[in-house]
């Protein structure tokens, strides 16, 4: 089991984003603290996976989510749960909320909290692991209230890669992976749903002192090394 409470230098980026100003929270936090909440009522995750060590990932459209997620994989073990591949899932597996997910994703809005919660805890209760990445969710504070209610526990960390609007769209509309979203009108909508929904959940974890604030500019290689020291002071 990784450790729960660490204490580390700063790592937080110079960069002047415009979503930086619009943080605007102190987000020099570097402790990682340790509140757990689990709670019966609502049967919290399955007994073997009970306690799980959760780093929620949360970054803009195209800000290196997934790609830094594979390398932190790689280098510490952590299983990589995207909520966007669930989703995805989702639709290539013709499930009942398939073509809702789809036209949701399409118009760059955010799926209801009770499927994508749902399909998090599934994947967390069906693996050997217990150490998770969650990648790309909470996107909203519906998301992270109605995670907490079910699953029954915070995260323990949270990383924001944070990086320029710019960047991002150049990094999306760059990405040829055949994704329904990756087109100029889908991506604005996004980086909107992003400044509107998903800012409050960095606010609201940067408040609650679990916030690691990384700079998402520069090579997947250079960004890494600034997200290496979080998980190598969990050991
Ligand atoms: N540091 C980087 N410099 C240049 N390109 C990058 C960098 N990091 C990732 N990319 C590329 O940018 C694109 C978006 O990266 P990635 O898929 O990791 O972003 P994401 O945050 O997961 O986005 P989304 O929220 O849309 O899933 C990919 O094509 C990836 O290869
Ligand atoms: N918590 C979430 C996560 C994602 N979505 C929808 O999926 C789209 C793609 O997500 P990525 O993380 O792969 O970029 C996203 O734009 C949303 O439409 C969601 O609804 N809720
Ligand atoms: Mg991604």
């Amino acid at each position: 089991m990784w450790r729960r409470v660490a204490s580390l230098s700063p790592l937080v980026s110079s960069s002047k984003s415009r979503i930086l100003n619009q943080v605007g929270c102190g987000l020099n936090a570097c402790q990682v603290f340790t509140t757990r909440v689990l709670n019966p009522a609502e049967g919290g995750v399955s007994d073997r996976r009970r306690n799980p060590f959760v780093t929620f990932v949360l970054g803009g459209p195209g800000s290196g989510k997934g790609t830094q997620c594979t390398k932190i994989v790689e280098t510490f073990g952590l299983t990589h749960l995207s909520a966007g591949d669930l989703l995805r899932k989702e639709i290539s597996s013709n499930s009942e909320n398939g073509s809702m997910i789809l036209n949701t994703i399409k118009e760059g809005k955010i799926v209801p909290s009770e499927v994508t919660v749902k399909l998090i805890k599934k994947a967390i209760e069906t693996s050997e692991n217990d150490r998770f990445l969650i990648d790309g969710f909470p996107r909203s504070e519906e998301n992270r209230i109605a995670y907490e209610r079910v699953i029954g526990a915070e995260p323990d960390i949270v990383l924001f890669f944070d990086c320029p609007e710019q960047e991002m769209v150049k990094r999306v509309l760059n990405r040829n992976q055949g994704r329904i979203d990756d087109n100029i009108d889908t991506v604005k909508e996004r980086l909107k749903v992003f400044a509107e929904l998903n800012l409050p959940v960095i606010k609201h974890y940067s408040k609650k002192g679990k916030l690691y604030k990384i700079d998402g500019t520069g090579s997947e290689d250079e960004i890494f090394e600034r997200v290496r020291p979080v998980f190598a002071a969990l050991r």
